[in-house]
């Protein structure tokens, strides 16, 4: 049974990668240096496989900042805006150019904005969203892959098998940019000559092997799709008929499309069998005698140890059904879902550490299964014995907790009045003006901000003395707020290292990592904190800052806290429950935490979801059964405050269009929301569906730190306007403001506060005849 890697991370076990980008970015070190430290990370993850066992393994898995941003530069699916970047300024270079695209281009005079981004199927990976316009052409433009290949083969010795994004996944990922309308699947026919030329350059290069992933193939596809993949690899079969193709799907479960994936004609196939474990029989059943199946058996998306007999069953069902040599052994997806190495967490109980495995773990496990088909049993005892000492732990139990979710009844998740009735209370006590200024919740998290934590975590700080610096950092930004002239304001979330991160420290339940990190985007990473067991709050976890900063100022302050499926989905989730009952239970510490924040004179609160829609199954026919508990999960964090308290909710990065009805079922007074890279576009989704309650519409994008100018934001207020009942409209940012610095910040914020002015003298002004 041959073994081999979807993918490993990119970042470093240190976040290398991270540091390299950063500094290169702000013109400290050389694009040498950067490609340096780049050159490190592969050669280490080359040689760690290898010695890992793993035999085949990827190439051009490693990426600057997004896989699909390099295959946009790989078919040359660049937009016209970035063409000065390339050609005018000549100290730039290719790297120069995808950068510009991934970040947007602010310098010698110009203001190119970056490319939009969003989230890769269910996970909290972003990808930059490739931009089509009609009758566009492709070329090979960039030689990464290529040097990526033969770099590999040199460091390891052995002929490592390429990773491309398949031509019909890559044009479904993308967006028709184009003021006619045209369907994108319709460039495949331009689009796969040039994935065939680079197939063809491939095998010159000696390739054998190579990895299409095609996730799609998971999701509910339209005949034209379906047809799209027939056209795409029979193509690919006629003219690169001595290459090898490895179709590789995740996430999900085939399906329906199960008989149109087998009867590809490629030489494998690759599915997810964490997530999907009873396709097995179906998909060998049907699979054609040329096809060998890759079972991806290993969690590329959890962190817990392999359950070695499970997989041994799934391996030994396909084994019978077609036999060893056509099987190979994978994990399920690629490994850049986990965090690298778990030796690192030197801090982990040993108990549980035993109980957890990380990418470099995963390859092990990959390895120990292979040994496990060909009669290793000490193995297989072995780990049975650690998966069965988690099973029964105590210390993941407990009743109190399991009996409070079992017990929540419908009035739990539901608010004393309706919408309407809270709207009055709520105007008579805030008397907020028209169109209301507001931030959704962070402040430039600063290197001395970062550096104080550090501090703290060697001991050269005090708790006291930390805590000082930050209480000085938040009313800072409650005096720039209030000059800015803000209506309702934020403490600034510097006590957080990350909206999801800090609660978990905080609840009983979760663990947490010092080095798992996990890239979200480009250079920044989260670290997931791991639910463990059941999970309840144990005092009060934000009411400490939301307090301190109310008495900082006569304006409102916003209590500022994480939903609960925000927090599942930014976890590590344990997997001996339904997600829903995990869920459940966040939804209570959270709620006690909202209630602890009322008692504590905070009016106003927000609950952040911005993880809600990513939660959302790939096929449509599970969405309403999730979206069920998902919205069940918020109501019941949100609906323990009494009428008179407002209640907000923020999303973000993600399309909504599809589920409105579910976000006005949330029933949050006001919820704040990214749109404005969408040119408001989701607006009119809020509008078709008469969005009932508050709604504060982004009007300028956080990702870029480019200062929107005054007539940009009353533009988008102005459609916002036209769409919207007025007394429901908010004015904010697309986001929190953690990734930006202060000085972009305040002028960004002064010109959003004079465009909300306008748009309140507007709308007070008398008609004119
Ligand atoms: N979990 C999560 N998912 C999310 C978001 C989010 O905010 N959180 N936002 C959306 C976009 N994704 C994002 C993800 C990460 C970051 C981000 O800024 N991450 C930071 C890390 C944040 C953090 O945990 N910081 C810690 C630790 C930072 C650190 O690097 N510490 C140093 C020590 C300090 C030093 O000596 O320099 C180290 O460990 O090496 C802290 O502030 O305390 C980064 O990559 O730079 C932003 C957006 C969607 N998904
Ligand atoms: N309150 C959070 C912030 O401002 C919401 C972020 S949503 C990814 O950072
Ligand atoms: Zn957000």
């Amino acid at each position: 049974m041959l073994t081999h890697n979807l993918g490993f991370p990119r970042i470093g076990a240190q976040r290398q990668l991270k540091k390299a980008s950063e500094q290169y970015w702000a013109g400290n070190i050389t694009r040498s240096e950067l490609f340096l430290t780049a050159k490190k990370i592969r050669e280490e993850n080359w040689l760690l496989q290898k010695q890992a066992g793993i035999g085949m393994i990827p190439c051009n898995d490693f990426s600057f900042y997004d896989q699909v941003l390099d295959m946009s530069l790989l078919v040359g699916a660049v937009p016209p805006r970035y063409t000065p970047v390339a050609t005018d300024i000549k100290e730039n270079t290719e790297i120069d150019l995808y950068f510009a695209m991934a970040r947007g281009y602010q310098q010698h005079g110009l203001d190119i904005t970056a490319m939009e981004m969003t989230k890769w199927f269910d996970t909290n990976y972003h990808y930059i969203v490739p931009e089509f316009t009609a009758g566009q052409q492709f070329r090979i433009l960039s030689d990464k892959l290529f040097n990526e290949f033969n770099e590999c083969q040199r460091v390891t010795g052995t002929t490592p098998k390429p990773v491309l994004i398949g031509p019909v996944s890559y044009l479904l990922l993308g967006k028709e940019k184009d003021n006619q309308p045209f369907d994108r699947i319709d460039l495949l026919k331009q689009l796969l000559p040039v994935y065939i030329e680079v197939l063809k350059k491939l095998e010159d290069n000696g390739a054998i092997w190579v990895q299409i992933d095609e996730p799609f193939l998971v999701t509910d596809l339209t005949e034209k799709q379906k047809q799209a993949f027939e056209y795409a690899y029979k193509e690919i079969r006629r003219q690169c008929g001595d290459l090898k193709i490895l179709l590789a799907t995740y996430f999900e479960g085939l399906q329906e499309n199960t008989s149109l994936a087998v009867n590809l004609p490629v030489c494998a196939l690759h599915i997810d069998l964490v997530r999907a474990p009873q396709q097995v029989d179906e998909v060998v059943k049907a699979a054609p005698p040329r096809l060998s199946i890759s079972l991806g058996v290993v969690d590329g998306r959890n962190i817990w140890k392999n359950d070695y007999s499970k997989s041994l069953a799934i391996i030994e069902k396909a084994k019978a059904v077609i036999g060893e040599d056509r099987l190979m052994l994978a994990p399920s997806c690629s490994l850049l879902h986990s965090p690298v190495d778990l030796e690192g967490e030197t801090a982990l109980d040993a108990e549980i550490k035993n109980w957890m495995a990380f990418a470099k773990q995963k390859l092990d496990e990959i390895n120990e299964l292979q040994q496990i088909v060909a009669g290793d049993t000490t193995l297989l005892k072995k780990n049975a014995a650690i998966i069965e000492s988690r099973r029964n732990s105590t210390r993941i139990h407990k009743q109190t907790v399991k009996d409070r979710a079992a017990a929540i009844k419908e009035a739990d998740a539901t608010r004393t009045s309706e919408f309407t009735v809270r709207q009055q209370i709520q105007q008579q006590r805030f008397q907020l003006p028209l169109f209301p200024t507001t931030t959704i919740g962070s402040f430039p998290q600063t290197e001395e901000i970062r550096q104080l934590r550090a501090k703290l975590k060697k001991g050269d700080l005090t708790q006291q003395q930390y805590e000082s610096e930050i209480e000085d950092a938040t009313i800072s930004a409650i005096r720039v707020q209030e000059e800015i002239g803000l209506d309702v304001l934020v403490h600034g979330e510097f006590e957080r290292n990350d909206m999801v991160e800090y609660f978990g420290e905080q609840l009983d339940g979760f663990l947490f990592t010092k080095n798992g990190w996990v890239q979200s985007y480009g250079s920044r990473c989260v670290k997931p904190p791991v639910i463990a067991g059941d999970v309840s709050r144990t005092g009060d976890m934000t009411v400490r800052w939301s307090a301190f900063a109310q008495e900082q100022t006569n304006r409102l302050m916003k209590g500022m806290l994480t939903g609960p499926v925000t927090i599942l989905q930014w976890s590590f989730v344990r997997d001996d429950q339904p997600r829903w009952q995990t869920a459940f239970q966040i939804a209570l510490a959270i709620r006690d935490e909202v209630v602890a924040l009322e008692k504590a004179g905070i009016k106003v609160i927000q609950i952040d979801e911005p993880a809600i829609r990513e939660g959302l199954p790939l096929r449509k026919k599970d969405g309403p059964a999730y979206l069920e508990w998902a919205v069940k999960a918020f109501r019941l964090s949100a609906s323990g405050v009494k009428d008179e308290t407002q209640i907000h909710t923020h999303m973000c990065y993600s399309e909504f269009n599809d589920i409105m009805e579910h976000i006005a079922k949330m029933d949050a007074d006001v919820i704040t929301i990214e749109t404005s890279r969408s040119q408001m576009e989701l607006l009119e989704a809020f509008a078709r569906f008469k969005y009932p309650n508050e709604i504060g519409p982004g009007v300028y994008d956080i990702h870029s730190p480019r200062v929107p100018t005054v007539e940009e934001m009353t533009h988008l207020l102005e459609k916002a306007t036209a769409l919207l009942p007025v007394k429901n409209l908010w004015v904010n940012p697309d986001c929190g403001l953690k990734t930006r610095r202060w000085p972009e910040t305040i002028a960004a914020l002064k010109n959003m506060v004079q465009a909300a002015q306008q748009a309140r003298e507007k709308a007070t002004a008398p008609v004119l005849i």
